[in-house]
């Protein structure tokens, strides 16, 4: 067995860092942005007005002016206002020539083609100056992960087509004699595939691009029609058939067909018959079959494996460290991801901590983080805690 950190070691290195597409705009939300990008314009590209008012040159409570044209959004007021004179104006209008401030209209009182500014007239001058956004030539730095405000600035960037590292090809594998879909009627002596469906979540949440292959039997010749399936997935995924019983048969069958295994077993709980190696053009991650052992590696291994495949580097998840919310037994040899949930007062690690609950899992928002043979904790002691 080997430790957790030894084991995203050899994730990382098996994880081969994907090409590079570019996409159009409309496509580039929750995509990783894999080189910079530079603006192709000034924003805004004239100074311009930030309040529906009236631009003059000089304003104070009591001074009169004439109204002698108008500029609106995409409407350019063409001349220029001299002492005297005012343009009607709205927001986003080109400021004209001889404007120094824009009075809004609410501190103007208007009789015909005269304004008088009132005693409110406020402060600033409601001129939003060229450039003063971002300039030509400013660059939205790579690798980042697009959120919509990204994109929001990459078009007012004007940049149509985005360019974005591939999304990584996931092959889902279910392996028992016991699995059926959901929706399917199970025998007496079958349950339903479950944490394949979580997974597959996971993976489109991550960015990668998720297939389910058919169930594969415990049998030699299941697993090899379905290993035979994998086409060109860039990670290939097992669930279950990964630890020492006479039906666990995937590393066995993968090794037949290719599989270089980096390694098998790793000293955490749950997880332990974790295994992982080259297979083919892709990278193997064969994840034990319990289906909270299964999300739990998901969270710890399979999302920073394809975070670095989307260029966003390798590293663990992230963790956070919070109170306990209540004393938590001395852990045993195996580093140990407790469900728990993040309470005002801290987190409350719960009591059933077996790997086959989901409804526990369910209701956890936190994986607590006991090192191997960490001591009994104490109410209040600080804990790691990775956010599911
Ligand atoms: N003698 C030993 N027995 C076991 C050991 C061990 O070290 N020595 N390790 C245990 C641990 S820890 C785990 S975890 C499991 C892992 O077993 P496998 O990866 O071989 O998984 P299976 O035996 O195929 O299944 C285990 C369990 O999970 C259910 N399962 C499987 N796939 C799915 C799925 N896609 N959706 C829902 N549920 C699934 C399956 O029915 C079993 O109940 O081994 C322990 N045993
Ligand atoms: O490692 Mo198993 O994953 O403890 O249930």
């Amino acid at each position: 067995m080997i430790p957790v950190s030894e084991a995203l070691d050899h994730l990382f290195t098996l994880a081969r860092p994907l090409e590079i597409e570019e996409v159009p705009l409309r496509e580039a939300g929750g995509r990783v942005l894999a080189r910079p990008v530079a603006a192709r314009r000034d924003q805004p590209p004239f100074a311009a007005s930030a309040m529906d008012g009236y631009g003059v040159a000089e304003a104070a409570p009591g001074l009169c002016f004439t109204v002698i044209g108008e500029a609106a959004a995409g409407r350019a007021f063409p001349g220029s206002i001299g002492p005297g004179e005012a343009v009607r104006i709205f927001t986003g209008a080109p400021v004209p020539d001889g404007v120094k401030t824009v009075v809004i209209q609410e501190d103007v009182a208007r009789d015909g083609d005269v304004i008088t500014i009132t005693d409110r007239l406020g402060d600033g001058d409601n001129i939003r100056p060229f450039g003063n956004d971002f300039r030509a030539g400013m660059t939205m730095d790579a690798p980042r992960l697009l959120g919509p405000q990204d994109i929001a600035l990459l078009a007012s960037m004007n940049i149509a087509r985005v360019p974005v590292t591939r999304r990584p090809q996931v092959a889902l594998i279910s392996t028992g004699d016991e699995l059926v879909m959901p929706g399917e009627e199970p025998g007496p002596d079958q349950i339903i595939a479950s944490n394949t469906f979580g997974l597959y979540a996971l993976m489109q949440e991550l960015g990668a691009m998720p297939r389910l292959l058919p169930i594969a039997r415990d049998n030699e010749a299941s697993l090899r029609t379905v290993f035979g399936m994998v086409g060109d997935a860039d990670l290939v995924v097992t669930i279950g058939g990964a630890s020492v019983g006479d039906h666990d048969l995937v590393a066995p069958v993968a090794q037949s067909m290719g599989l270089e295994r980096a390694f098998h077993k790793v000293a955490m709980r749950p997880g332990k018959p974790l295994m992982s190696g080259r297979f083919g053009n892709a990278m193997m991650v064969g994840l034990p079959g319990n289906p909270v052992s299964a999300m739990v590696c998901g969270h710890v291994f399979l999302a920073p494996v394809i975070r670095a495949m989307l260029g966003l580097g390798a590293r663990p998840a992230p963790r956070e460290t919070r109170p306990l919310a209540a004393p938590v037994p001395q852990n045993g040899p195996r580093e140990h991801y407790m469900r728990g949930k993040l309470t005002p007062e801290g987190v409350m690690v719960f009591d059933r901590q077996d790997s086959a609950l989901l409804s526990v899992l369910g209701a956890a928002d936190v994986l607590a983080v006991r090192p191997p043979h960490d001591p009994a904790r104490a109410l209040g002691e600080p804990i790691d805690v990775l956010r599911l």
